[in-house]
């Protein structure tokens, strides 16, 4: 687990990286910068549990793809979840809460997962107990007003333009977040009609 002192405020961002791309960082430069947050984690997750994780390249591969994306410092690059063999979010911020007292942490994950976030395990109990900060993701935009946790927690979203206030707040308190956006998917990079930079690759 990256080295975290008390007083900081970290974002932590799971995903599975399978290849990292632009889109991912411009996550984290958003959620840093909008924040006010110290360091993003990037936690290169053994298996989405809701996935067919078949096929999927090893960790040690998605781990040095994400290194030799990622040049801000700021941005942590661990895998620990699989080290302590937990695999749900909520045992992951379980953990990492234990072991780091007096650190914020708040949740990161793109505007798709907020439309699906009430089928991960014990998600009510993520949000009672983390700030979450919903990034905007072309297709996603409005899974804001639709999705069944914007419905259950809407007395506890906050403006966005008080997004530096999240790490700080007492949960359930999340925010959505508008920036530039990017159409990036790792979807489409593998089909190969996208590059991990950006732009489309021209067909024909
Ligand atoms: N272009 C993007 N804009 C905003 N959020 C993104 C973008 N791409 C990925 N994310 C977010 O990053 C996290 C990790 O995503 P992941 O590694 O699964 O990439 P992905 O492009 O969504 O992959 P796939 O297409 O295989 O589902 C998720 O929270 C996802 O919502
Ligand atoms: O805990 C769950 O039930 C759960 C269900 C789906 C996704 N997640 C986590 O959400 C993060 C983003 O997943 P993905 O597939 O969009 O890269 C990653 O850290 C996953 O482990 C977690």
């Amino acid at each position: 687990m990256p080295h975290v002192e008390p007083g900081m405020a970290v974002g932590l961002f799971g995903g599975t990286f399978n290849p990292p791309h632009d889109g991912h960082l411009l996550v984290a430069e958003l959620a840093l910068r909008r924040m006010a947050l110290d360091q993003v984690w990037w936690m290169v997750t053994p298996g989405n549990p809701l996935k067919r994780n078949d096929g999927l390249p090893p960790l040690a591969d998605r781990i040095a793809w994400c290194e030799r994306m990622n040049e801000d410092p700021r941005v942590r690059i661990t895998a620990f979840e699989a080290r302590y063999n937990v695999q749900y979010t909520a045992q992951t911020l379980a953990l990492v809460k234990a072991r780091n007292p007096g650190v914020r942490f708040v949740w990161i994950m793109g505007a798709d997962n907020l439309a699906t976030f009430h089928h991960w395990q014990n998600w009510r109990g993520i949000a009672m107990t983390f700030p979450i900060a919903v990034i905007d993701r072309p297709g996603s935009t409005l899974s804001f007003l639709s999705s069944v946790m914007a419905k259950t927690f809407a007395h506890a979203r906050i403006d966005e333009s008080d997004a530096a206030l999240l790490a700080h707040l007492r949960p359930p308190a999340w925010t959505f977040i508008h920036g530039p956006r990017s159409p990036l998917s790792s979807t489409a990079i593998r089909a190969g009609t996208q590059t991990a930079r950006g732009g489309d690759v021209a067909s024909g």
